[in-house]
């Protein structure tokens, strides 16, 4: 549901395991598009989409049947869109989106249970360094599949993992989400830095304690500490926030050079996630007492109170302190 980058090259994962995909696209002209050419014209244009996949643009037929329905729609925008859809009452339900819903604080599976009555037992979440268009070449990568219930992580492990996209099962939903909803934060982070000149040192640096942060927050929730050093945490961070194909680095990289928020957001037709999850992100370690830092700074530069010189500039001259 949702095809878009991500929407659209897990359709083709699942087309990859021989299941059958109906995708779908907003906009009829995109599904027409996509199934008179066998390829996404907007998203994915250079990839062949497989052969068992179709679009559609009515989201009740999308789902009609379904054994898994996959929710691809920007985090932001999942509440508003799932309102208006019955989804059905036996199917799974797989939450891609990376991000914390402004104004109330929910994850997307929370999102999810609340608008669309779907039990957690049926809803997982795959999450992991998963930059679409590598996988989209089949180019090998690997993914988690959480679900607080073994049997339906699995499931959803048999309909995505091929030869060249690994799933792992994991049990830790709240850790998987948070996790991916911070590396967008923190990969804005560190492509500002790499905006203003600065090199590998500080890009680590912020690697580093971008991650004691989310794991700081994930304790406070309940999370697993383990999965932040998994492929959810560790491994989407370091693949967030050093490839040139993502889309919240590249955008932290031009608000380091000089662009505003407004100027960049305009200049492309896709979701840089930790732009608007900065602050939500920002709101739900406050209201737990955790100290987020960068997250802080992240926020306040996108809020445009900071500039980024001087985000750097106040994040390092705070009061030293000892690493955990
Ligand atoms: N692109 C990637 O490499 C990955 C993306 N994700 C996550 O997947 C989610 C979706 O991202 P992408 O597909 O990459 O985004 P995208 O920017 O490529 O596509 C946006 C999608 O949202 C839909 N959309 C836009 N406005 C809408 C509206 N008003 N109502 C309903 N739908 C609307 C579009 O039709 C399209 O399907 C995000 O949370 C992202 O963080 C996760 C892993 C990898
Ligand atoms: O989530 C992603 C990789 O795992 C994609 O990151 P971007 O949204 O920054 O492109």
């Amino acid at each position: 549901m949702g095809a878009g980058s991500w929407g659209t090259t897990f359709g083709l994962v699942v087309g990859d395991t021989g299941h059958e995909v109906t995708l779908w696209a907003r906009r009829p002209e995109l599904a027409a598009a996509i199934n008179a050419t066998r390829r996404n014209p907007d998203y994915l244009p250079d990839v062949e989409l497989p052969p068992g996949l179709r679009a559609v643009s009515d989201p009740e037929e999308a789902m009609d049947g379904a054994y898994a329905v996959v929710l691809a729609v920007p985090s932001q925008l999942l509440r508003r869109t799932l309102e208006g859809w019955s989804v059905p009452a036996d199917a799974h339900v797989v939450s891609l989106a990376k991000g914390i819903e402004l104004g109330t604080g929910r994850r997307m599976s929370e999102v999810v249970t609340e608008v669309a009555g779907v039990e957690p037992e049926r809803l997982a979440v795959v999450t992991g360094p998963n930059l679409a268009r590598e996988i989209a070449a089949r180019q090998p990568s690997a993914s988690v599949a959480a679900s607080v219930l073994e049997a339906t992580a699995q499931d959803v492990q048999r309909i995505c993992h091929t030869p060249s996209f690994r799933v792992y099962t994991n049990g830790d939903v709240v850790g998987c989400e948070l996790a991916g909803a911070t590396k967008n934060v923190i990969a804005l982070g560190v492509g500002m830095a790499v905006g203003l000149g600065f090199g590998a040192n500080a890009t680590a640096s912020l690697i580093t304690r971008g991650l004691a942060e989310t794991a700081r927050l994930g304790a406070a929730l309940g999370a697993d500490p383990y999965t932040f050093a998994g492929l959810a945490g560790l491994g989407d961070l370091v693949a967030t926030c050093q490839s040139p194909l993502s889309r919240n680095r590249t955008f932290g990289e031009e608000l380091g050079r000089g662009r505003s928020v407004a100027e960049i957001s305009h200049a492309t037709r896709q979701v840089a996630e930790g732009v608007l999850s900065c602050a939500s992100v920002q709101q739900l370690a406050h209201e737990h007492g955790v100290d987020v830092p960068i997250v802080d700074h992240v926020a306040a530069v996108v809020a445009g109170e900071l500039t980024p010189a001087e985000g750097v500039r106040a994040l390092m001259s705070r009061a030293p302190g000892r690493e955990r």
